[in-house]
């Protein structure tokens, strides 16, 4: 299925713009996981299972995999969603670029071996490195636009002949990169003006938007800027939040069940505002 009709689907079905972050750190899991090989997939596979009504996507981050040699705990995971709850997509947060032959490797590892239905990619190699993934036309390449952290604004912010690069990057990708129709943007909960302007150059197009939770982002401030007219149009994400809501308040084996709470008042609040 195109990640665009899936997503449609799961905004309607689950009445939900929540996107649960996959970001599994070890040092932050409750103690029975410890010393456990497959830990990294255990522990996020309870979140997946206890988050998957409530949410619209999942975006696993795969530093996070990685740093850990746990690629194959990433694929293992993935496969878990498209089983156990195949209406939710599923977005690769890699944050990829590079010259195209080097793309288009990126590209087979994101969606024939891991097997995402969308991936993050980085636009500011341009539109060479990013048409690899764009072949791909029934998967999701949602790029970076005006990012959460306060230094995106260093170079996002550059006037570029009377616009500013994270204007230009919005209109580029909306006007002439999403010929298929599976492009999407990153903009950061942080910078809700940003997102009315983004929202504004760019007609329906989704947006991934990560800063509520940990980084602080107000989640009014975001759904009433980037909203589409039918109340969608947004993946709102937050990961550090809800992973470790349990771990927090030392809930030990019931930290599924403290991240379920804090996903579910996650997407009320966003309801709330729609
Ligand atoms: O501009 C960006 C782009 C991506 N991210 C990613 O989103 C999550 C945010 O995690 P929280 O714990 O909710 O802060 C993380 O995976 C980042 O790599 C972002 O924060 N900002």
């Amino acid at each position: 299925m195109h990640f665009m009709t899936a997503l449609k689907a799961a905004w309607q079905q689950r009445n939900s713009l929540l996107c649960v972050g996959l970001d599994p750190d070890p040092a932050k899991f409750p103690a029975h996981l410890a010393g456990r090989p497959q830990a990294i997939f255990e522990f996020c596979r309870d979140i997946v299972d206890a988050t998957a009504d409530l949410a619209c996507a999942f975006k696993p981050q795969i530093a996070y995999f990685a740093a850990h040699r746990a690629e194959d705990q990433l694929e293992a995971l993935i496969e878990h969603i498209h089983t156990h709850h195949p209406a939710v997509p599923v977005i690769l947060d890699a944050k990829r670029g590079d010259i195209g032959s080097t793309a288009e490797q990126y590209a087979v590892e994101a969606f024939e071996r891991f097997k995402a239905d969308a991936i993050t990619v980085n636009p500011y190699m341009g539109r060479d490195s990013v048409e690899p993934y764009l072949a791909y036309g029934d998967k999701g390449v949602i790029l970076l636009c005006r990012t959460s952290n306060p230094g995106g604004s260093d170079l996002q912010f550059l006037d570029v002949g009377g616009e500013k690069l994270f204007e230009r990057v919005a209109r580029l990708v909306a006007e002439e990169w999403n010929a298929s129709g599976n492009c999407g943007l990153v903009v950061g909960a942080t910078f809700p003006a940003e997102i009315a302007r983004v929202r504004e150059l760019t007609g329906e197009l989704p947006l991934l938007v990560p800063g509520i939770g940990a980084q602080g982002g107000d989640i009014a401030a975001t759904v009433q800027a980037g909203r589409t007219m039918d109340g969608c149009g947004l993946m709102i994400n937050s990961s550090r939040a809800i992973l470790y809501a349990g771990v927090d308040v030392n809930e030990g084996e019931d930290f599924a069940a403290a991240a379920r709470r804090v996903a579910q008042d996650t997407r009320d609040a966003i309801n709330a505002c729609r």
